[in-house]
């Protein structure tokens, strides 16, 4: 089944953005995802945490289809936006070319030079991957993914690479592209608060499941939600005094 058309309430988009069933994905009879079951909406920021070794890109790679099940379905689209923790421009394609790749003419250097702007790179359709700082090439690589209004957007630890301030703005940059563009999200990340401060839905994967799942909740529940997560990611935390 495709979900390319899905049903609007006030401009909102809704159903889900992709769905997952009973994918399994072994390396030389070693089981890396085991028949595991996820469902994200469109609109819906889903963080997936988990600690290394434990399946998390070999998912995300499978939900890309830049790698094939062993068994189980994925209903979603064929070719969802990804971002990697390298921003992988191309070093001899302006901006606007990296960002419009494929998609040529007046109407694809508009589109470019629209997500730019959006991403904070006003005017800057025409400069190139070289000029760029390591933030602001991950703000092309954004652009780039956002362009084509996906309906699932992939994030391979994009912002492990970028110092703390760096981070804290794209932070801001990447729940506002979400708010207007509402694909659904799902974002590989090692850092249990940028989860927090990210995600409506944080998964906890263990041994190629989903071992648990934490809704987001108020800004009070926050600290003992965080306590939960390094606690079910195998950091022993002090007993409150
Ligand atoms: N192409 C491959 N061939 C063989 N084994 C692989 C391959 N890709 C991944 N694996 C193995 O599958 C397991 C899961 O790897 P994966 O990269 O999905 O983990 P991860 O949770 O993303 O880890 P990290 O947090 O360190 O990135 C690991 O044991 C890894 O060695």
């Amino acid at each position: 089944m495709s979900v390319a058309t899905v049903p609007r309430v006030s401009g909102t988009p809704i159903g889900p953005a992709v769905a997952v069933h009973g994918l399994k994905r072994q390396y030389g009879g070693r089981v890396v995802i085991d028949r595991l079951d996820l469902r994200i909406d469109r609109g819906e920021f889903v963080a997936l945490l988990g600690q290394s070794g434990c399946g998390k890109t070999t998912l995300l790679r499978a939900l890309a289809r830049l790698d094939l099940a062993d068994a189980g379905r994925i209903e979603g689209p064929l070719r969802p936006a990804v971002v990697f923790q390298e921003p992988r421009l191309l070093p001899w394609a302006p901006l606007h070319a990296n960002v419009a790749l494929g998609m040529e003419g007046p109407e694809g250097q508009r589109l470019a030079a629209a997500a730019l702007s959006e991403v904070g790179l006003v005017g800057r359709e025409n400069d190139w991957p070289r000029n760029l700082s390591g933030g602001q090439a991950q703000r092309v690589a954004l652009a780039r993914a956002l362009v084509r209004e996906p309906e699932l957007l992939l994030l391979d630890e994009p912002f492990a690479a970028l110092d703390a301030l760096t981070r804290i703005k794209m932070h801001l940059l990447i729940k506002e592209l979400v708010a207007r563009h509402r694909p659904g999200v799902l974002l590989v990340t090692h850092d249990v608060d940028e989860a927090i401060t990210l995600a409506d839905r944080i998964l906890v994967m263990k041994a190629g499941r989903i071992f648990a799942s934490y809704e987001v909740g108020a800004e009070v529940e926050r600290e003992r939600l965080r306590r939960d997560l390094l606690t079910e990611l195998g950091v022993e935390l002090p007993t409150a005094a």
